[in-house]
């Protein structure tokens, strides 16, 4: 049988990216041996609007990749009115990929925690595994009902195209997009939690400095 590389994707509304998202995507890359995609979201579900629109987040998204190809953007969420629910974007992956690539969904522990309010969540491992990445001052409780449905899926080594969970452990990297927005309004300059790229073009930027004044 053909090995079917793994495709992986990291959704996030991404406001601003920070070298946490980016340093948990490449680790990924490595543990899972997969493609990673970076998938900004449009209307991000159960959250308040962005401080920078779509538009901007991933053009900062893209100046943050610059200068390496192995994790790349998918702008498909861009392309959908409403919410930017996963379990749309996955299934639209799955169409494009046939029913025997594997599909990793990467989310940090925080938002996995979470995951039994997502649209259609149980849908969403029909699609794809879950890949939990480790995310520093996160819980690893669920609440018990996510518990009971991920108990008998949890491996350490993906096999098939879909439903089961593995843990990623990476470096730990205490960098949250809250911190970098409150750096931002009282003033400050986040270097270095965030690739040297985005301070490159001003206009990157504005909507989060406009945050001091
Ligand atoms: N430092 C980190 N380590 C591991 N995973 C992370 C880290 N930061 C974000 N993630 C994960 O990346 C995904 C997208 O995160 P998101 O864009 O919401 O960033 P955030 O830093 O959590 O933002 P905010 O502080 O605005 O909530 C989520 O699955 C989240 O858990
Ligand atoms: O599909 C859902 O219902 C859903 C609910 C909450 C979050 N998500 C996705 O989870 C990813 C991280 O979300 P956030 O708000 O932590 O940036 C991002 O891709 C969101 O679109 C998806």
């Amino acid at each position: 049988m053909t090995h079917l590389r793994p495709l992986a994707i990291l959704g996030g509304t991404f406001d601003p990216i920070h070298n946490g998202h980016l340093r948990a995507a490449w680790e990924a890359a490595e543990a899972l041996d997969a493609e990673v995609r970076l998938v900004p979201a449009r209307t991000p579900p159960h959250r308040p609007p962005p401080v920078a629109d779509a538009a901007g987040r991933t053009a900062l998204l893209r100046a943050a990749l610059s200068g390496q190809d192995r994790l790349v953007v998918d702008s498909r969420e861009l392309d959908r009115d409403g919410p930017s629910y996963t379990v749309d974007t996955l299934a639209s992956l799955r169409a494009d990929v046939g029913p025997e690539r594997p599909l990793v969904l990467l989310v940090g522990d925080d938002a996995f925690a979470g995951l039994a309010s997502w649209h259609l969540w149980r849908d969403l491992f029909e699609l794809a595994h879950v890949g939990v990445l480790a995310r520093p001052g996160a819980s690893h409780a669920l609440p018990p009902e996510l518990e009971a449905f991920v108990a008998g899926r949890r491996t350490t080594r993906l096999q098939g195209p879909a439903g089961q969970v593995v843990r990623i452990e990476i470096t730990p990297l205490d960098i949250a997009a809250t911190a970098i927005r409150e750096a931002f309004a009282a003033g400050g300059e986040p270097r270095f939690l965030m690739p040297e790229a985005c301070f490159g073009d001003p206009a990157l930027l504005a909507p989060y400095r406009a945050l001091g004044r």
